[in-house]
């Protein structure tokens, strides 16, 4: 028993002959950001969904809150970005933030200023009255990050959200992240930028089916000899082929 927010404990998953996931051991706890880094295809989203039970896992085990998902009751506790957006094109930014916000349960009173809070984080007050068929490409991330920071949830599972983003919005993206583990709640994100990996508190480095390395970035750099987790990254990867 651990008090691990997200614990995944010995995971495999395949899908058909393809086992994608062989033996995944990761740990998540309360103010805690992970990053969860990995080449193209090695699993990081895999990883994610099998923790939310959005796959069944093929072996090991997966809780989050102590328990295997997916769990109706635990839902308004997590905020979930995938890396394909779920938004009504049809609607307005807006009209988007409303209904996940009713979605989630947050009390009709606090609606207004929580999407007036999410949308500044994303710099989308602007545009919230804008259909969402109008937006670009990283407005439409933007939309479905605000979407799941909505209701402070405990838990943000964040698959590659500053994807598409300016440097100066990731800036102030990463500031609201930093803030919401220092309310002790807890982040686990993949990204494919190494400067946000060096951002995280931990970085767990996805390889053939395994978590290879997993600990503070500053730890990382020492026990691989290099001044990066870019360096990092590139010598696991050299090292495993
Ligand atoms: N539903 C599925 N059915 C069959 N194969 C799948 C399915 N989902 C993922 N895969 C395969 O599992 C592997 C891992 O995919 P996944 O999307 O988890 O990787 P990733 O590390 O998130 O990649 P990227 O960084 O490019 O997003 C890939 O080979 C992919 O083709």
């Amino acid at each position: 028993m651990t008090n691990a927010i997200i614990d995944l404990t010995h995971l495999v998953k395949k899908f058909g002959k393809q086992t994608v996931l062989k033996d995944i051991n990761l740990q998540v706890m309360s103010g805690e950001i992970v990053g969860l880094i990995g080449p193209s295809g090695a699993g990081k989203s895999t990883v994610i969904k099998t923790a939310l039970g959005m796959e069944l896992a093929d072996g090991g085990s997966a809780t989050v809150f102590g328990k295997v998902m997916p769990n109706r009751q635990l839902l308004a506790r997590i905020g979930y970005m995938a890396q394909t957006d779920a938004l009504y094109e049809t609607l307005s930014g807006r009209e988007n933030l409303k209904f996940y916000a009713q979605m989630k349960g947050i009390h009709k009173s606090e609606i207004s200023d929580s999407i007036s809070h999410v949308a500044d984080v994303v710099n989308l007050a602007d545009d919230l009255d804008k259909r969402v068929s109008g937006y670009s490409g990283g407005m439409m991330r933007r939309l479905s990050l605000a979407i799941a920071l909505l209701g402070n949830p405990e838990l943000l599972i964040l698959d590659e959200p500053t994807v598409g983003i300016d440097p100066a919005l990731r800036r102030q993206i990463w500031k609201e992240l930093n803030a919401i583990r220092d309310e002790e709640r807890s982040i686990l994100i993949t990204t494919h930028v190494m400067d946000e990996a060096e951002l995280c508190d931990k970085v767990a480095l996805l390889l053939g089916g395994k978590v290879i390395a997993f600990d503070e970035p500053v730890v990382l750099k020492m026990q691989y000899k290099v001044d990066s987790i870019e360096e990092v990254f590139l010598k696991a990867e050299g090292e495993f082929k």
